[in-house]
């Protein structure tokens, strides 16, 4: 199973500076929304600049214009791209288009779809490499929340996917049982004392579990 470092920072001197610490440890390198939000798209060309080993993930989160959102953050550097799920069929096939141009990938995020097992299999069909079953950071502050109801869905699908929501070093391993590709960690990395040594523990779980 990949790790996938999620940076929720705010700056792209932030993200290189966090991504220089992790980067030994993880596989795939996520530039989160708000990092886009508030960086634009050279934030993707620093990052996969300074990290041209690693999978550079745009987390664009598209909603709309699939072909051209994709588009444009490929050309900036990212490997993969993520569309919602609950985008229309047109936009996820879109960007699909946009990423077999490019020899890339587009990853589909089923955040706030209710039935995350149908639509990943739905968007796979349409091309998507791999799903993503995320519970995003406001649904994890709510009281009660905790990531089986994630996990179940990736047992049920049957497709390729990745896991975000809140992963630890208290959860990595139930991720991997689940069988996901990739775990994601935004806070559990950006938020450590150390960073380093959180993925660096993150990565040594992997390999006891293995
Ligand atoms: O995608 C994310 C969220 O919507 C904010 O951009 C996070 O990167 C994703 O949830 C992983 O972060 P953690 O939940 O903090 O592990």
């Amino acid at each position: 199973m990949k790790i996938q470092v999620a940076i929720d920072l705010l700056t792209t001197q932030d993200a290189l500076e966090l991504a220089a610490k992790v980067a030994p440890y993880v596989d795939i390198i996520e530039l989160g929304t708000p990092l886009i939000k508030a960086e634009g798209l050279s934030a993707i060309a620093a990052i996969k600049s300074a990290h041209p080993d690693k999978i550079v993930f745009a987390d664009m989160k598209t909603m709309d214009a699939g072909e051209l959102e994709a588009d444009i953050a490929f050309a900036a550097g990212a490997d993969l791209v993520s569309v919602l799920g609950s985008a229309d069929d047109s936009t996820v096939a879109g960007a699909v288009k946009a990423a077999k141009e490019r020899n890339k990938g587009i990853v589909v995020d089923l955040i706030g779809i209710p039935d995350k097992a149908k639509r990943a299999r739905e968007v796979i069909a349409l091309g998507a490499q791999f799903v993503e079953f995320h519970a995003g950071l406001d649904e994890q502050a709510q009281p009660g929340y905790d990531l089986n109801g994630l996990l179940n869905a990736g047992i049920v699908a049957e497709v390729p996917f990745s896991v975000a929501g809140g992963v630890s070093i208290k959860t990595i391993g139930d991720v991997q049982k689940a069988g996901a590709q990739v775990a994601v960690a935004g806070g559990a990395i950006y938020s450590a004392a150390d960073p380093a040594f959180a993925a660096r523990e993150l990565r040594e779980a992997l390999v006891q579990a293995a």
